[in-house]
């Protein structure tokens, strides 16, 4: 481990974090339903901004995070964080950067493996029952971001900046010590951060800083809670107050005057983004027009949306197909950037009695949706009224263009955010809901030809500007083989047998390419890459004293 130690220190041994299953009457289920009473009881939190070293004291209108399975409960309310306070945290965060660079990689280490054995350890209840209410997330859904990945996050990511400065120079001229030092950007990272992972929104702060880099962290209003006490967790875990400002801002205007004041930095050194792929056009698009304000070339980092996709191949193991096609599509409601959106089965399949269509429809309709904190629950709600408004107007337009609902199709949000987990079949392969991000549980399938296979790969690849994940399910090699050369830009991770969800960090580095994002792969080495200053540094033992070389003797 590169060092300014008298030693070259190793980590800890790193591995994924082992789930918790939440079986009735096991320790876990007991600790997390105690932490959902008493969390609901005693919300609403209110949720200050943290800037230069403190809480700011609430002022102003005040926005809230309601819980999206009972929308007229609030978790959380916190104040906007205005322009004036985006220029105080950028002053306080690069007045702290010099001390953060220099702290020796093994101490900046440690308080990320800290925070992560409070993660996995004394706040793992908290954490995901704060997932839970804020975010609509199921038991399981919540112990496997807000535990499981971000933990691993922290751990993995320590791990990979061990290995990303061990890369040194393989050669050296005699005389010669060549060396690289991966130095901090030159000026503050700004990351902004979705709802739909409380681990993300821990990853794209946690990136920048382990590296020694100062941030700015814009959290979803939609996940102000979680993400507050995952700030909560940093600092506890030792992280100097002033490495990483807490914005919480509600979107709208608010947040395009924060972002704007932010981006208008000289020293705006990076963006480290996660969200839809409209909004990451538009911040590029604005950082473009800045460019002659900034010190260096800002670095821009963003995973956005999908249209994931899943191919049956005629000789599939159908029941297996199918059920990873429902758990896909419908885990967390199809709030995943990674959930199955479009479905391709051939006819043969689709049409058998007892076949692909059958085992989908009579396994879905035994999907249990209703509150998070009822643990029979599969799914859930979506996040908010726009999401739940956008889902049925999209199963609207796919009725409107001929596509036929087969289950599903409603929704209610009377007293939370439920939309049916919803199956639509249709004739025209490039139709809207092919085509558009839902982010809800909508899926649409094509039925094709069975002898159209090729074809088929052709159409995936060409349908969206999405390339996010995708997944095929075969038991003839040569298909398999066919379709992976086929589909070899139409998605950042492909999946062999196995849903197109569900990443895991160290085991499948996680982006996506075309209109989904950077492909930085978010849980590997490669990210830590766009977060650094590269500096060769060449020492000369012995200089030369004459400027003659020797062919210049007579
Ligand atoms: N590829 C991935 O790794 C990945 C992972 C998770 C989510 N996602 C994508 O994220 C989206 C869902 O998350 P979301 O609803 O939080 O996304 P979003 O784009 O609405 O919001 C993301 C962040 O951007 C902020 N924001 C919103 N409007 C903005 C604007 N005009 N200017 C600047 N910032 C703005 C939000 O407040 C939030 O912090 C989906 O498109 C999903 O596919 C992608
Ligand atoms: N690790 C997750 C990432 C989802 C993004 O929203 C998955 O692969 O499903």
């Amino acid at each position: 481990m590169a060092t300014p130690s008298n030693a070259s220190y190793k980590l800890p041994k790193i591995g994924n974090e082992p789930n918790l299953h939440y079986k009735p009457d096991s320790p876990e289920r007991i600790a997390l339903v105690a932490e959902l009473k008493a969390m609901e009881a005693a919300a609403p939190y209110y949720v200050p901004a943290f800037v230069n070293g403190k809480e700011v004291p609430a002022s102003g209108p005040q926005s809230s995070q309601p819980m999206p399975h009972k929308h007229a409960s609030t978790l959380a309310t916190f104040s906007t964080s205005s322009p004036e306070l985006t220029s105080e945290a950028i002053e306080s965060a690069l007045a702290a950067k010099s001390d953060w660079e220099n702290m020796p990689f093994s101490d900046r280490a440690a308080i990320f493996l800290k925070a992560a054995d409070l993660v996995s350890g004394k706040y793992r209840a908290k954490i995901c029952a704060a997932t839970m209410l804020g975010q609509g997330k199921n038991a399981w859904q919540a112990e496997i971001d807000a535990a499981a990945e971000l933990a691993d996050f922290l751990r993995f990511g320590a791990q990979q900046v061990e290995q990303l400065y061990t890369m040194q120079p393989p050669e050296n001229a005699p005389g010669v010590w060549n060396r690289v030092e991966y130095r901090a950007l030159e000026g503050f990272v700004f990351a902004v951060t979705p709802f739909n992972f409380t681990a993300i929104g821990g990853n794209l702060v946690a990136v920048p800083a382990l590296v020694g880099n100062v941030v700015l962290w814009k959290p979803s209003p939609t996940a102000t809670y979680a993400s507050w006490l995952v700030f909560q967790i940093l600092l506890e875990a030792g992280l100097p107050k002033n490495v990483i400002q807490f914005l919480p801002c509600p979107n709208g205007d608010d947040t395009i005057k924060l972002v704007d004041r932010a981006i208008s930095h000289k020293y705006f050194a990076g963006l480290h983004f996660t969200g839809s792929t409209h909004v990451f056009k538009s911040l590029w698009k604005s950082i473009a027009q800045n460019m002659d304000k900034y010190l260096s070339y800002p670095r821009m980092v963003g995973e956005t949306g999908g249209k994931n996709w899943q191919l049956v191949h005629p000789s599939a193991d159908v029941r297996a197909a199918a059920i990873q096609a429902i758990r896909g599509a419908f885990e967390y409601q199809g709030q995943k950037c990674s959930a199955l959106a479009r479905l391709y089965v051939p006819r043969s399949l689709w049409e058998a009695k007892g076949g692909f269509q059958d085992i989908l429809i009579e396994e879905i309709n035994k999907i249990a949706q209703g509150p998070v904190d009822a643990f029979e629950n599969f799914m859930g709600p979506v996040i908010s009224q726009f999401s739940y408004d956008k889902c049925i107007s999209y199963i609207e337009k796919a009725k409107a263009a001929g596509g036929e609902v087969i289950v599903g199709g409603t929704g209610d949000d009377s007293t939370g955010f439920y939309v049916k987990p919803t199956v639509i079949v249709t004739k025209d392969p490039r139709s809207v809901t092919m085509v558009e991000e839902i982010f809800g549980p909508v899926l649409t399938t094509y039925v094709y030809e069975d002898e159209d296979f090729e074809k088929t790969c052709t159409l995936i690849d060409t349908t969206t500007d999405y390339a996010l994940t995708g997944c095929i399910f075969s038991t003839d090699r040569a298909a398999t083989v066919k379709a992976n050369n086929l589909l070899r830009n139409a998605s950042g991770m492909f999946y062999i047998n196995d849903k197109c969800t569900g990443a895991v960090v160290g085991q499948q580095p996680f982006g996506g390419a075309r209109g989904s994002g950077t492909n930085d792969k978010a849980g590997s080495m490669s990210i830590f890459m766009r977060f650094v200053q590269a500096r060769s540094i060449k020492e000369t033992f012995l200089p030369p004293t004459e400027f003659l070389y020797p062919s210049n003797l007579a």
